[in-house]
């Protein structure tokens, strides 16, 4: 096996067509071999490059060392011969020179052997999933973002699939109902809307020693490679929506999945290739354009969302935030993770009242989504998570109140203040002679069954 993240692109499986070993070899116009590029892509005096400098420096220039990826907008490409001949390339579904470039990229910064990417995060998911058979049991979550919810459920109901959805956050629980034909784990940590932590390392050794076989896979979208390194502590696929803090700016969509072993890898590339959902080459342009800046945003959005948190638990509301020591699982997120994203919740005890603060903010724009640029504020059970159906999302106690904040990088004050202003335009806060501001919410969910209109609503629209 290579070093981490030296993995080349992703072989094409016919041999007349030669791996991609040559991929961004440096040759001149003529076709002749240059020597290697004069920027060293190894550590100098064997220290690690941190991971701010990896996220900017890639490797692989093309013959002219442009400093920026080409896009090669191209289906096509043309061969040596009607056999195939050598080339590295023949058609973009199969593999493309830009999609190759991001891929080893990620490979790197996800410290795995092998990255692929393909056209959003469910995307990757689906690509995952093919890999089961019918018969085949599945253990996750039950707080999960709702379209992860909503695959699986298509897969028990049309594929033959048994998914057990159990409390991650409690090992044992996830241990009553692993055996012999559990293929696969798939966790969220932190679980998107409720926040709450997995233990990695624990599970992923619980699932091999049910099932050798079982692949167990971390969706990493909420903190991303900066922050989590879910292989690094027994998973075997990570994979994660780039539409959010990997790309940042909200104007792609597209997902990743990285592994370390070989054999796998080739199943996943198989079922890119076959089913043609590999990331468009503009696509992977502008993502690997994101990754670049990454650390920078993360940095500044963190340090704005332990501000709001610190805001809103102060002032009285119950606030979902792993960066806050008054985090249930506190210790065991610090033992994962690196920082604690820019993901919050919080609830308000009364659904209307929330719906008055989301649509009282002014900088915070009412949209599904998050680790963009841009502060995002919403109400999962109306919103990113309205295809649970509201039983469900009851039983699995996602309160309809809860209102999420996903933070940007905006002045910190700024946030806060239209925050505040909010709060207090739709009731939620008192402002007092002295300047203090007090919660004024009642806690306790006071318009149950309008939630429960919505969302049935909703879930007809989502159900297949
Ligand atoms: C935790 C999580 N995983 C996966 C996805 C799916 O990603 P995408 O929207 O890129 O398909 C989302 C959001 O959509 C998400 O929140
Ligand atoms: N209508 C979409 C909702 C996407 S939610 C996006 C994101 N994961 C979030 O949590 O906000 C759908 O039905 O998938």
């Amino acid at each position: 096996m290579s070093e981490p993240g030296s993995s080349s692109a992703p072989p094409l499986k016919d041999p007349k067509l030669g791996a991609m070993s040559k991929a961004f070899a440096r040759v001149d116009l003529d076709g002749h071999d240059l020597p290697p590029s004069p920027t060293p892509s190894s550590p100098r005096g064997g220290r690690q490059y941190s991971i701010a400098t990896q996220l900017v420096f890639s490797e692989g220039n093309d013959q002219f060392n442009a400093s920026s990826v080409p896009i090669y907008q191209s289906a096509t490409f043309k061969q040596s011969s009607a056999t195939g001949g050598a080339s590295d390339y023949d058609y973009t579904r199969s593999g493309n020179p830009t999609r190759t470039h991001l891929e080893k990229h990620l490979a790197k910064i996800m410290r795995a052997q092998r990255a692929l990417v393909v056209s959003s995060g469910m995307g990757a998911l689906d690509v995952l999933t093919r890999q089961l058979r019918p018969g085949d049991e599945v253990v996750t979550g039950d707080d999960l973002y709702g379209g992860t919810n909503r695959l699986l459920k298509y897969l028990s109901t049309h594929g033959g699939i048994i998914v057990h959805h159990v409390d991650t956050t409690t090992p044992e629980k996830v241990q009553e109902v692993l055996n012999g034909k559990t293929a696969m784990v798939l966790l969220e940590t932190p679980t998107n809307p409720l926040i709450k932590i997995v233990d990695i390392p624990t599970i992923a050794k619980m699932a091999h020693a049910a099932s050798p076989s079982c692949i167990v896979s971390v969706d990493n979208t909420m903190l991303s490679p900066l922050l989590q390194n879910p292989l690094e502590m027994g998973a075997d696929v990570v994979y994660e929506s780039g539409t959010k803090y990997l790309s940042g700016h909200h104007d792609l969509m597209a997902g990743v999945l990285a592994v370390n072993d070989e054999a796998l890898g080739d199943k996943l590339y198989f079922t890119i290739n076959a089913s043609g959902c590999g990331l468009a080459p503009f696509d992977c342009w502008l993502l690997m354009r994101g990754i670049k800046t990454l650390k920078v945003r993360m940095d500044a959005q963190q340090n704005n969302a332990m501000l709001i948190a610190q805001f809103l638990e102060s002032a009285g509301f119950k606030v979902r935030y792993p960066g806050l020591k008054s985090h249930p699982q506190y210790d065991l997120f610090q033992s994962m993770a690196r920082g604690p994203g820019a993901v919050l919740s919080f609830e308000t005890g009364d659904i209307q009242l929330s719906e008055r603060i989301v649509e009282s903010a002014k900088l915070w724009a009412i949209s599904v989504s998050f680790g963009c640029v841009n502060s995002l504020i919403s109400m999962p059970c109306r919103m990113s998570h309205a295809s649970i159906d509201a039983k469900t999302r009851k039983e699995r106690g996602v309160p309809e109140d809860l209102i999420r904040l996903c933070v940007g990088i905006e002045d910190g004050e700024d946030l806060l203040d239209d925050l505040r202003s909010a709060l207090v335009q739709a009731g939620a806060m008192n402002v007092t002679l002295d300047g203090i501001y007090a919660k004024s919410a009642t806690v306790g969910n006071e318009h149950p069954e309008e939630g429960e209109r919505l969302a049935a609503d909703a879930a007809a629209i989502n159900e297949p």
